[in-house]
């Protein structure tokens, strides 16, 4: 089988240069191009601190997918560039893997759409880290035997989007699983704005921004007499590749648009 070649969109950030670090380890995938916001047609290798790739850089995204032969589109970017990086790369027969956090929930359906109309494979995945994607999975498991939970997120402070796509896809994936409900007492009052932190279907997330993190989660659940903590930490962002590598191989079996790692996992 010949190598998955692939876009990488972000590969000055601190996303982007781990992935292109873990191109360069990977005998399976191969770095075709990559996208970015300036240096616009020079190469990678041009680039101080990133591994010594013979790969151009466009700032015109249209041109990047038209002119190179590709298979995948590894995003991670931000919220907005990555939707429409997204959004193109699958007009341009291009399966696009996406790490970039905070689309809207429409804009996820019309990706859903544009995937399947297309018949092309597409993983959008909010935490490529195994161990992220099992706190998700056990949190969905507690949240049947214990309906009343808060999220507190951790990360770094340059992070755009809050709360996180973890987060986020946490309380989706609790919401699927108990019913709705308020928590907390019904007649509480902030003294201070947004000191219960927000609201995701009366179940509260926190985010914390600091110098000093990389990404964390803790899911806690209370019960009678008991907490459950269920906890992760990513302390580096290699914990995150085994993900991004098994999302652009699997993605190339795939003909729809899937929301989370954990459908690519056993
Ligand atoms: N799914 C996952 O496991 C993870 C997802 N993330 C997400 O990945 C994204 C990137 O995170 P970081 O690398 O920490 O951020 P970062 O700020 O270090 O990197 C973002 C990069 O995108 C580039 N960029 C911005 N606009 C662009 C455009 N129009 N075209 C091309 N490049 C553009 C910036 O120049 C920057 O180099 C965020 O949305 C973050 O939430 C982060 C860590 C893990
Ligand atoms: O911005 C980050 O750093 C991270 N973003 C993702 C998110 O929003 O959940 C994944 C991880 O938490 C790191």
């Amino acid at each position: 089988m010949s190598n998955i070649k692939c876009i990488v969109a972000g590969p000055r950030g601190k996303m982007g240069s781990e992935a292109l670090r873990m191109i360069e380890k990977e005998d399976t995938l191969e770095l075709a191009a990559c996208i970015d916001r300036k240096f616009d047609g020079k190469q990678i290798k041009e680039m101080e601190g990133l591994p010594s790739f013979d790969a151009m850089i466009y700032t015109d995204v249209d041109s990047c997918f038209q002119e190179v032969e590709a298979d995948v589109l590894i995003d991670l970017t931000t919220p907005e560039y990555g939707y429409k990086h997204t959004k193109l790369a699958l007009e341009n027969g291009i399966r696009p893997v996406v790490g970039t956090t905070g689309f809207s929930e429409e804009q996820l359906n019309e990706l859903r759409e544009l995937a399947e109309s297309k018949q092309l494979g597409a993983v959008i995945a909010p935490n490529f880290a195994v161990g992220a994607v099992l706190m998700m999975q056990f949190s969905k498991w507690a949240s049947k035997h214990f309906p009343d939970v808060e999220i507190i997120e951790k990360h770094h402070d340059q992070k755009l989007d809050a709360p996180s796509g973890t987060a986020a896809k946490t309380a989706q994936l609790i919401q699927e699983e108990r019913s709705s409900h308020q928590q907390g007492h019904p007649d509480e009052k902030e003294t201070i704005e947004g000191a219960r932190g927000a609201d995701a279907d009366g179940m509260r997330i926190h985010s914390v921004r600091l110098p000093g993190l990389v990404a964390h989660q803790e899911v806690v659940f209370g019960g009678l007499g008991q907490t459950l903590t269920i906890k992760h930490d990513s302390y580096h962002r290699e914990s995150f590749m085994s993900g991004v590598k098994l999302a652009a191989t699997e993605v190339m079996n795939l003909e729809v648009l899937v929301y989370g790692l954990e459908h690519l996992l056993d």
